[in-house]
């Protein structure tokens, strides 16, 4: 059962779920103005002259209704409306403004604001934004002042995290009823600054079935007994590693030890002696052979190159009868090969490809922007072509897996956009899954302690530059163990 506040309805359920509101007799305006108000007087000090730029639709009525509290509470409050015909709700609103003696200005005035609030569009955008909106949201984002996005920034895809546009680069947004997935994936975190929800005291009960969900599964599963052994948390194969390649493979496999995989392979095109920093790795070459125990997990791609021995390799692993996940190289050798792709379907075993928007544009022949267009659709269609579950990289990273709500990860920052931090990523799935942690959890678990990961490097230094792969390993332990901390009792 998704909640609320972690559900991610599409456009079809949102407007029955308001309508089930109304239906209800939930004044929901009123509620959206009351969480808005609140909201600006727990940032904005008080008295501080605040213009509510306000839409022809409902945010528009939103704004309105907001200013009317905060002109009551004692703010510098002015109305900006800049297209005269408005629906109802507006017009209502406008009327309790005016009664208030407030007035309503046409045009951007001279004078900046202390901040400014965003109600010119919300969920409704149903097309780009052109003429005059272009002109004013490019004034309105020049402003030297903090901006409070209504619902979602004006102009921001509330499904794709896109501007259709233009979109207002908002400092702070305050989302109504539930989450919205353009707040958090694409360019969403780009516009919308800090996020919070708000609610609206709606009842449980009116929200329909979620299609996303924002939940991070618990680290419960992974909780450990006093009487284990190395034996009892699996064992890791990382295949990878073409001749001077060989770091990727190792960095997959340091993570795999890091996040408490018990025992860790790392094959590479020439036999390494020895990982200094990591003697606990078990080093192999691929003339070993990939012979590998049933109970494995096993990780092909980083740094394995696009030779022939590479594809031989990765058509031999997808044979096995076992967990096996598919990055970097193996998703670009799987995108130029019908063949593979057939016996990749053909799988009855767990599988997860991890594409960035590039491999993702490779596998389903088309344009990383097509791809980044609408990240959601794009990890649904791999997930439904390819017959397994897909995690696709990028800001605001998804899972997806056919027959399943899509998971969206609401963590990450730029310090993460540095080389290795993909195969760091692989093997850290690799290990939550020889665990026992189902697939979809697992690769979900393993990329919030990822992204959280750059979030916590980013506060500590002030800045996303210079994270290593070392300190993105002890992060991500020291917050998986946190993580165990609080979990309840173990999963025996
Ligand atoms: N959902 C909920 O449960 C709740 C919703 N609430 C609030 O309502 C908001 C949604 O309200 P909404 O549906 O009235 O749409 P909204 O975003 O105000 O815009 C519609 C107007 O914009 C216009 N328009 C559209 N595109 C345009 C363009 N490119 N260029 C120019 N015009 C364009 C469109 O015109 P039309 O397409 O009809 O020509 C119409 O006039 C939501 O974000 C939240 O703030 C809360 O009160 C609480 C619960
Ligand atoms: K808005």
């Amino acid at each position: 059962m998704i909640t609320p506040e972690h559900g991610l309805l599409a456009l079809p359920a949102l407007r029955q779920l308001e309508q089930n509101a109304e239906a209800a007799g939930l004044q929901l305006m009123q509620h959206a103005a009351q969480a808005i108000a609140g909201w600006c007087q727990a940032h904005i000090p008080h008295g501080a002259a605040i213009l509510v730029a306000a839409g022809p639709g409902n945010n528009g009525g939103d704004a309105i209704l907001a200013a009317c509290l905060l002109k009551q509470a004692g703010y510098a409050v002015e109305v900006l409306l800049p297209e005269p015909r408005v629906n109802a709700a507006v017009a209502a609103a406008l009327q309790h403004w005016q009664a208030l003696g407030g007035s309503v200005r046409p045009t951007l005035g001279d004078t900046p604001p202390a901040w400014l609030l965003d109600g010119l569009f919300g969920v409704g955008l149903s097309r780009p934004l052109g003429g005059a909106w272009l002109h004013l949201i490019r004034r309105l984002n020049s402003l030297p002042c903090p901006k409070l996005a209504i619902d979602i920034p004006s102009g921001l895809d509330a499904w794709t995290g896109q501007p259709r546009g233009i979109a207002l680069r908002a400092s702070h947004t305050l989302s109504l009823l539930c989450p919205k997935p353009g707040l958090y994936t694409a360019q969403g975190r780009d516009y919308c600054g800090h996020t919070s929800i708000a609610l609206l005291d709606c009842p449980p009960t009116h929200y329909p079935q979620a299609s996303g969900s924002i939940a991070v599964p618990q680290a419960l599963a992974l909780k450990r007994r006093h009487s284990s052994h190395k034996g009892s948390y699996g064992s890791v194969s990382v295949i990878g590693g073409a001749r001077g390649m060989s770091g990727a493979a190792i960095l997959a496999g340091r993570a795999a030890l890091a996040l408490g995989a018990g025992k860790v392979f790392v094959h590479t095109q020439d036999a390494l002696l020895l990982d200094p920093a990591t003697p606990e790795l078990m080093l192999r070459s691929w003339q070993d052979g990939m012979n590998v125990p049933a109970a494995n997990v096993m990780l092909i791609g980083p740094g394995l190159g696009l030779s022939d021995q590479a594809h031989q390799a990765l058509d031999a692993l997808l044979l096995h009868d076992n967990t096996l996940v598919l990055d970097a190289d193996a998703l670009n050798l799987l995108a130029a090969d019908s063949q593979l792709q057939a016996r990749l379907r053909q799988r009855s075993y767990p599988t997860l490809l991890t594409p960035h928007p590039s491999e993702a544009a490779r596998l389903l022949d088309c344009s990383t922007e097509q791809i980044q267009a609408d990240r959601i659709a794009a990890a649904r269609q791999l997930a439904q072509q390819f017959a397994c579950t897909v995690l696709l990289k990028g800001s605001g990273t998804l899972l997806a897996s056919s027959g399943q709500p899509y998971r969206l990860l609401v963590h990450g920052s730029p310090a993460l956009a540095v080389a290795g931090q993909g195969d760091l990523l692989g093997g850290a799935i690799c290990a939550l899954l020889a665990q026992g942690m189902p697939l979809l959890d697992g690769a979900h678990l393993a990329a919030d302690l990822h992204a959280c990961a750059g979030e916590h490097y980013e506060t500590a230094q002030g800045g996303p530059i210079g994270l290593s792969a070392s300190t993105t390993l002890q992060l991500m332990s020291h917050d998986l163990n946190q993580r165990l901390k609080q979990a309840g009792a173990p999963a025996f």
